[in-house]
């Protein structure tokens, strides 16, 4: 698995902030009016979005950040190097604390997000994860 830091020379922010942008304008978000796109670089170099898919039953809402993973594991799976996600301006945002979590599980060791403090690393935004590790070291 290749850090992110191999990478960041390579990402094209306003690109990847572009994608999420459009993905935005497919959200459907009734009930909060508030539209939500991400899109990431996969570790082969693809670009995978998503957008929140709200529900009657609130609770059930799908975060944008829901609909990209999805996406990266129907589209060949591999890992996020880089991620934004923006509300319904285009304007960066950050991806909520469960979203994080999500994101976490897929993403390579030092994954950068664009965020409303500059580029950070998943490790800054999800300090001491809980993850896939602690269930190995207690044998699950
Ligand atoms: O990281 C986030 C934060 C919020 N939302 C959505 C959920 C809901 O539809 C709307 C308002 O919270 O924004 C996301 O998609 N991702």
């Amino acid at each position: 698995m290749t850090d992110a830091t191999a990478w960041s020379g390579d990402i094209d922010w306003d690109e990847l902030r572009a994608v999420a942008t459009e993905a935005m304008h497919h959200a459907y978000a009734p009930y909060s009016r508030y539209k939500v796109g991400a899109a990431a670089i996969a570790s082969d170099g693809r670009i995978v979005s998503g957008c929140n898919v709200e529900n009657a039953a609130y609770g059930v809402t799908l975060c944008a950040e829901c609909g990209l993973v999805s996406e990266l594991h129907r589209s060949g799976g591999g890992q996020l190097v880089a991620f934004v996600c923006v509300d319904g301006t285009g304007a960066t945002i950050m991806p909520c604390g469960r979203c994080r979590q999500l994101l976490f599980e897929h993403a390579v060791p030092g994954m950068l997000l664009e965020t409303v403090s500059g580029i950070r690393t998943i490790d800054e935004v999800l300090p001491d994860a809980f993850g896939p590790r602690d269930l190995e070291e207690a044998g699950r």
